[in-house]
């Protein structure tokens, strides 16, 4: 079990979490979810399994994966694993493929698979800036249309849920992460009429600060920071996430597309978020 992770929380706690949705919500669904062994798609996984879903958790670090696909088949369970990288569109295809040839399926797809580290724009190395890029706007697309394609071709209805950022107001330090998660909005809001006719849905959510492992790219101090980013003044849980998601993808979210459910403490109507540490310049 992949417990007492150093930001968030542990299997042992999303095991047991209460949820508001009741146990067959999603029974029957086949749940892809790629960066399911980080800290959000974990607690996405545990709560898709819980609510009755076949779950299948993909990132590229197996040491990420293979505890928690353990950890939900003692409970009871059912899960599975796969390694891959949302950048390679080769492996992406192929994932897709062998799902649909061996593994029954697909019904939701939640890509949690992302990040960014905190840099001053000015500073971003060309390769810096393609690796934000390529890894949160090219991979998550590579995994929405290679989904898309195969419930075309079945004739079978989807739906995707893409965790991104908040960008209607700063969040300063990751200006290439803000750059992918706006175009990743975009693009969710114009397949989300385009693929409508293929009775696939597609939305976003934008969490605030969560508190999860991810954190750990972040410094001492602009972790200390992240509570304030709010007016309800805490951080939120991976959980808070996790039954977002699972509002859009049951049938709870059956009318809804095109949509970006913010869940972010009222934070986007606060002030300003700075994950590099707020420069003296602007404390005035
Ligand atoms: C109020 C809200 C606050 C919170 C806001 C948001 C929070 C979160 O999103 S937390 C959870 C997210 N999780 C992560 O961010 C995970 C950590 N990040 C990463 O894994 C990487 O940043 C990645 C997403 C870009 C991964 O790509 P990968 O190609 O695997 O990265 P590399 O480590 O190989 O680096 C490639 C390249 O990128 C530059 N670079 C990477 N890290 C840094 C850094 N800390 N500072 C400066 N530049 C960095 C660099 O150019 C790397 O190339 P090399 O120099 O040759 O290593
Ligand atoms: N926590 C927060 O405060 C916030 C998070 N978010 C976003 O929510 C999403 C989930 O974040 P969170 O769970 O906190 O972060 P984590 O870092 O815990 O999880 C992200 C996961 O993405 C996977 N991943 C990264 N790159 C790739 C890739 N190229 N291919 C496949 N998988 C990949 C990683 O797995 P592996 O290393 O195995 O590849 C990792 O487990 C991210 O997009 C994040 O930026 C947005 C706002 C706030």
């Amino acid at each position: 079990m992949t417990d007492a992770p150093a930001f968030g929380l542990s299997d042992t706690d999303l095991a047991a979490h209460n949820t508001v949705f009741a146990s067959d919500a999603l029974k029957g669904r086949v749940a892809v979810i790629s960066g399911g062994g980080g800290g959000i798609g974990r607690a996405i996984a545990w709560l898709y399994a819980r609510l009755g879903a076949s779950v299948v958790v993909t990132g590229r670090k197996p040491e990420k994966i293979d505890p928690l696909i353990e950890a939900l088949r003692a409970a009871g369970h059912t899960a599975s694993g796969e390694t891959l990288d949302i950048r390679d569109r080769a492996q992406v295809d192929g994932f897709w493929a062998r799902q649909w040839a061996d593994k029954g399926g697909a019904d939701i797809l939640v890509n949690s698979a992302g990040g960014q580290f905190p840099q001053a724009a000015i500073d971003f190395s060309p390769k810096g800036w393609n690796a934000v890029i390529d890894t949160n706007l090219n991979g998550t697309w590579n995994m929405m249309q290679a989904a898309a394609l195969k419930w075309r071709e079945f004739e079978h209805p989807g739906s995707i849920v893409n965790i991104v950022v908040v960008t209607t107001h700063g969040l300063y330090g990751v200006a290439h992460s803000m750059a992918a998660r706006a175009g990743v909005i975009s693009l969710s809001q114009s397949v989300a009429v385009e693929w409508a006719p293929y009775n696939i849905r597609t939305n976003c959510i934008a969490p605030g600060a969560i508190e999860t492992e991810g954190w750990n790219v972040y410094s001492p101090a602009a972790r200390a920071a992240y509570p304030k980013t709010n007016p309800m003044m805490r951080v939120g849980t991976a959980w808070d996430i996790a039954e977002a998601s699972a509002f859009l993808s049951a049938a709870s979210g059956n009318f809804i597309t095109g949509e970006v459910l913010t869940v972010d403490g009222g934070g986007q109507h606060w002030g300003e978020t700075w994950t590099t540490g707020k420069p003296d310049y602007f404390d005035v």
